[in-house]
């Protein structure tokens, strides 16, 4: 048995240290969870869309269940939507070029200054969707994630992993390899995502796993794709986002177990004037 996996266990015995930090920790977690299925409850589920009323519409009884529920989501899939839009915006206020052909695009397929009303209108934005997968690609929420091997097994170009192996794949670093990506790999291009009729072309996820791939694969794709680009759309449209700070500071992409970028990101939001 390894020496760590001894430490932590006599300090959650005897409940000290970091041990006893993770359970306050914990505990605070469980109550912020709790507190948002009492509010709901207030509030009412019945005729509510968002994902905990339906959650709560099959098993309300159910605390435990619910409060996990909640956990998850709020883990899997709030800090993760945030760490994206965060890149995203930075990006673009350091390529306006990319921002101003966002718009054009949502001009061609939406018409001037018309909103947004439905996923589908969504779909047809090819060269939004590239420039989300392309952020991700330079910047993924989480950058890497580990496994271990359950039984003595092999890779599939035949390296042996042997039982209780610990396997990280790198989202990050896998998208800037060359071999990958091609000699701009460090560049911020959504144009490589598009094929020759001017539509997003998927890459194979095995090659960019930022929503990890196979049978664990993100749950939540679907819906944070949905999330960054409505937003992105509708912040866009209205307003330009310039950095506080100079172009040159380049943020520190700070790791942990979903990425954020350390200090946040200081912008300037100014509205755009509608000239027509
Ligand atoms: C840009 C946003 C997101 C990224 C980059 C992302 C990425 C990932 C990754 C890499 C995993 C695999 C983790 C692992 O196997 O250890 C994962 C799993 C998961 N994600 Fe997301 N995620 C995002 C948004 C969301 C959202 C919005 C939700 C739901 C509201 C969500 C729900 C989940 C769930 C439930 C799993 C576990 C799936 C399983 O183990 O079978 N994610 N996600």
């Amino acid at each position: 048995m390894h020496v760590s996996s001894i430490v932590w266990k006599i300090k959650r015995f005897f409940n000290i240290g970091s041990e006893r930090k993770l359970k306050k920790a914990i505990k605070l977690i469980n109550i912020l969870a709790q507190e948002v299925i009492r509010q709901r409850r207030k509030l009412g589920f019945s005729n509510h869309k968002d994902l905990l009323s339906r959650f709560m519409q099959g098993d309300i009884a159910n605390e435990t269940y619910l409060r996990d529920i909640v956990i998850s989501f709020l883990l899997a899939g709030r800090d993760t939507v945030a760490s994206a839009s965060t890149s995203l915006f930075w990006l673009l206020a350091e390529n306006p070029r990319v921002a101003e052909r966002i718009r054009e695009e949502a001009n061609e397929v939406l018409g001037l200054n018309q909103e947004l009303t439905s996923c589908e209108q969504l779909r047809d934005l090819h060269y939004l969707q590239a420039c989300v997968y392309e952020s991700m690609r330079l910047y993924p929420p989480i950058q890497f994630d580990s496994k271990f091997c359950l039984e003595d097994d092999f890779l599939p170009d035949g390296t042996f992993v042997k039982k209780g192996t610990r396997v990280t794949y790198h989202p990050y670093a896998m998208g800037r390899m060359e071999e990958l990506w091609g000699v701009d790999c460090l560049e911020f291009k959504p144009e490589r995502w598009i094929n020759k009729d001017g539509v997003f072309s998927q890459e194979n996820p095995y090659k960019y796993p930022v929503f990890q791939a196979g049978v664990r694969v993100c749950l939540g794709k679907e819906m944070a794709l949905v999330e960054l680009k409505s937003m992105a759309l509708s912040f866009l449209r209205r307003f330009n986002v310039e950095l506080v700070h100079p172009s040159h500071h380049i943020p520190r992409f700070s790791p942990g177990l979903t990425a954020s970028l350390r200090g946040g990101l200081p912008v300037f939001v100014r509205e755009i004037k509608c000239t027509t």
